[in-house]
């Protein structure tokens, strides 16, 4: 999210979680004052969310203190022990987009609190509309698995289906341009994945 009536209309249309892209290395980024005025505008109950990738410890400590995100999202060559020196809950982002390959790195973050598999290839940014081959997505693993990359309203339902994640996210495919949301598929997004959890 980059504007504050975006995240609002994401939490009326009942999304679980937002996210705010901190880290330089984006086309959706937003400055810390931006992003804490973003969180600060959501209900309880709607967990924020502050994207890095490879950022210094003192951007993520400015982040930690200023933005005051319930969730790190970790996004470049992060270690664990590197995310987890913050004491913070985080989600690590890997990247599926060599395929089964990218399969042993899912082990190497026994202190995420999640793993989010995305589709873009290793060093490349999120947020790239590329998706993976969701057979890939493993089942036998403890911590929730989030899907990501290329999701639009279009194959959200089939992508659930298939992959059986904890949660979806998504970026361009409900934009109207970067960093832009448009209301129609943020809301059509929304409403294929719950009819895909009810069925
Ligand atoms: O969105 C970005 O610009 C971004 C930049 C750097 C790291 C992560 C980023 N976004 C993440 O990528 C997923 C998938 O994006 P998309 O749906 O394929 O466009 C997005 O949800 C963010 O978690």
């Amino acid at each position: 999210m980059t504007r504050v009536e975006d995240a609002r209309l994401a939490a009326e249309l009942g999304a679980d979680a937002i996210g705010v892209v901190v880290t330089a290395r984006s086309k959706r980024r937003v400055d810390v004052a931006q992003a804490r005025a973003i969180v600060a505008a959501m209900p309880p109950f709607v967990t924020t969310v502050a994207l890095l990738m490879d950022d210094s410890v003192e951007t993520v400590r400015a982040v930690i203190e200023q933005v005051q995100p319930d969730l790190l999202q970790f996004h470049g060559a992060e270690s664990d022990a590197w995310c987890a020196q913050f004491g913070r809950p985080y989600l690590k982002a890997v990247a599926m987009g060599e395929g089964a390959a990218a399969l042993p790195r899912l082990r190497e973050f026994p202190r995420a609190v999640g793993l989010l598999l995305d589709g873009h290839g290793l060093g490349e940014p999120g947020g790239s509309g590329k998706a993976f081959d969701w057979s890939l997505m493993p089942a036998e693993l403890e911590q929730p698995l989030l899907l990501a990359g290329g999701l639009h309203a279009g194959n959200v339902g089939d992508a659930i289906r298939l992959a059986r994640p904890w949660a979806v996210d998504v970026a361009s495919g409900i934009e109207a341009s970067p960093g832009i949301k448009d209301p129609k598929r943020m809301a059509d997004f929304i409403a294929a994945v719950r009819a895909a959890d009810r069925a």
